[in-house]
């Protein structure tokens, strides 16, 4: 059995994106976004017990990929829920690793130093939550008023998460809430502290349009 392992989610739709296929499919310098990420993982760990989420309707699209972009790293599929939440379950579900990181198909930009950080603190503390601080000013805003907010207590939150496989398997028997947008707020719901570990800023989620021109300028000419 691996020590690590990834579950990589690949089973949204993008409606922010609004491009004709889900984002993680579209392609950056010729390559889709999807085989960058998972190729980001393999680079860092060749021993990874890879796990990716798709959906049903992208399997052919999926292997296809996989046999151009990926044909030397052993995959495991299984298909997505209708939240994050759910294609996260039936990715950890299958995958057989003791640490457990999960991640965003579409962070391509995840950098060695993040993976060895999450990984290793997770394996000593249990969990470990990549962030970055603000680099603007904040504001709660509320209708018609806000009020500035104090930026060095809010920090953003990326992936991947990772937990031992025991902590993580515990939160995700929980009912869904619509407050779990991510993995660690699952596992804070059963009240345990997670802790945060400095993550890297071109380690950006790829949500609307211009996030392609950023990856774009971020990423290696070639695959
Ligand atoms: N039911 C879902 C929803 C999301 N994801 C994955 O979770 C990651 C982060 O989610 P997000 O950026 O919100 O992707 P989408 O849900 O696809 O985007 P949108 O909210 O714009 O529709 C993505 O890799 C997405 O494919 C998933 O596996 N299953
Ligand atoms: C998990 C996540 O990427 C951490 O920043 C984020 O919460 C996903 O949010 P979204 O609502 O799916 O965009």
């Amino acid at each position: 059995m691996n020590k690590y392992g990834v579950v990589i989610v690949a089973g949204g739709v993008g409606k922010r994106m609004g491009s004709s296929i889900p984002k993680q499919y579209l392609t950056i310098k010729n390559t889709p976004i999807i085989a960058w990420t998972i190729r980001a993982f393999y680079d860092w760990n060749k021993n990874l017990d890879i796990v990716i989420v798709i959906s049903k309707e992208m399997q052919d699209v999926f292997q296809e990929i996989k046999d151009q972009f990926l044909p030397d790293i052993t995959i495991s599929t299984v298909f997505g829920g209708k939240e994050r939440f759910h294609s996260v379950q039936n990715g950890v579900r299958a995958c057989k690793a003791e640490i457990i990181g999960i991640h965003d198909a579409v962070r391509p930009l995840v950098n060695n130093k993040t993976l060895e950080t999450c990984y290793s603190t997770a394996e000593k503390l249990g969990n470990a939550i990549p962030f970055i601080p603000s680099g603007n000013s904040l504001r709660w805003k509320e209708g018609d008023q806000s009020k500035a907010l104090d930026r060095s207590k809010v920090v953003q939150i990326q992936t991947p998460q990772c937990f031992t496989r025991k902590l993580i398997n515990q939160g995700l028997e929980q009912e869904f809430s619509e407050n779990f947008t991510d993995d660690a707020s699952v596992v804070e719901a059963m009240g345990m502290e997670v802790n945060l570990v400095e993550g890297n800023f071109e380690n950006i989620k790829i949500t609307s349009p211009v996030d392609l021109k950023i990856a774009a300028a971020l990423l290696p000419d070639k695959f």
